[in-house]
């Protein structure tokens, strides 16, 4: 755990960059600082690992105060990453990522071992890549190296300013998934710096909306979302705040059973239902269409009576409701099934319930 407590910085007289914030980053998370420019995000950060000093306060990792650490092994301990990487532009990629476990000795075996891990846990092939000057990799690949090097020597909390910043969009996105992926494996303490709302909802298990060196509010980005304690925080989250709530929900959550016929079966099935349509589906309840129930053919057998699903009309179990309700918009439905990849049937999620969720928020 990171523990900030009473911290502030003047850089001068005019420049209080911090104000007193006392908060505490807990271990294992990832921690996402965010405000608008010249709020404070990159002096908080750079305070962590004595980059800047304090001008008042403390900050304790797991209880030890960082003045009293002795600063390179404090550094050592932690990763650090920021925009544009600032790889050694005569240094190649291998002999980027080993700098830390260098100074700290490694056997050169060890860190062949290593560097060639961390390029394929970062997606870049090592045979490829190990070799190459940083000149030669594309924005995206550089700051890949950039995310491996701070992992080199395994350290517990990693420092990341802006990252992915100076990537395009797209880029940016591939980027935040992957590194979102590794963290799910390593669960490293991360602090991480940006301006972009999207990409803090996306990656954040906790966040701080900074403005003019104070913290506002320090939450879960759900809480965030669905209670903004201030204007000001509402207003940043954007207009489309409810939009973003249901990115960062799982369609499991608000999973409804509802009827479904054997496809195997007969028409009588159907009894008196309500429903207009029905999921089919076969014995070992896989999703094999739906049933339109007052306008099938019931001459003929379910199985040539149904409609198949399109791929696109069928949501996994780790698709977000944004995703559900933009799929049921884009294919004009009103409910779409919830499959597992062995094709298994869990249920579906309807415009009602997401109608629902959203309106019991406003209530709230
Ligand atoms: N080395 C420095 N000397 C003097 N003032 C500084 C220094 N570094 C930052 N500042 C000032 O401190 C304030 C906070 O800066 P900081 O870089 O922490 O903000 P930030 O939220 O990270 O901004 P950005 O998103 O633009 O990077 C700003 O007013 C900035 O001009």
């Amino acid at each position: 755990m990171i523990r900030f407590e009473n911290v502030t910085k003047e850089y001068d007289e005019e420049t209080v960059a911090v104000r007193d914030i006392t908060f505490e980053i807990p271990s294992r998370e990832l921690t996402v600082l965010i405000g608008p420019s010249g709020c404070g995000k990159t002096t908080t950060l750079k305070m962590i690992n004595r980059i800047v000093k304090p001008s008042g306060g403390r900050i304790l990792i797991d209880g030890e105060d960082v003045k009293e650490m002795d600063v390179m092994s404090l550094r050592r301990g932690i990763g650090y990453v920021i925009q544009n990487v600032g790889l050694f532009p005569h240094m190649s990629v291998k002999d980027n990522i080993a700098t830390v476990p260098k100074l700290l000795k490694w056997e050169k075996s060890k860190i062949e071992r290593r560097v060639s891990e961390l390029l394929e846990l970062v997606g870049l092939e090592p045979r490829s890549y190990a070799n190459k000057l940083p000149k030669e990799l594309s924005g995206g690949e550089a700051q890949r190296v950039g995310v491996a090097r701070a992992l080199a020597a395994d350290p517990p909390i990693i420092l990341m300013d802006e990252p992915f910043g100076a990537v395009d969009p797209l880029t940016r996105v591939r980027l935040q998934d992957e590194f979102a992926r590794i963290q799910e494996e390593l669960h490293k303490t991360i602090v991480f710096v940006t301006h972009d709302i999207d990409e803090a909802i996306r990656l954040a298990d906790r966040i701080a909306v900074m403005r003019a060196g104070r913290i506002l509010q320090f939450d879960t980005p759900e809480e965030i979302l669905a209670r903004p304690k201030e204007k000001f925080v509402h207003d940043f989250m954007g207009s489309d705040r409810a939009l973003k709530r249901l990115s960062r929900i799982p369609v499991t959550e608000y999973i409804e059973k509802c009827e479904t016929i054997d496809v195997d079966g007969n028409w009588d099935q159907l009894g008196m239902t309500k429903e207009e349509f029905i999921w089919a589906l076969d014995e070992e309840r896989r999703l094999v269409g739906w049933v339109d129930v007052s306008h099938s053919n019931r001459e003929l057998p379910i199985r040539e009576a149904l409609t198949e699903m399109l791929e696109e009309e069928v949501l996994s179990p780790d698709s977000t409701v944004k995703e559900a309700l933009s799929r049921m918009l884009e294919s004009g439905t009103v409910a779409l099934p919830v499959v597992e990849k062995s094709g298994r049937f869990l249920g579906q999620i309807s415009l009602a319930k997401i109608q629902e969720l959203t309106r019991s928020d406003r209530e709230e």
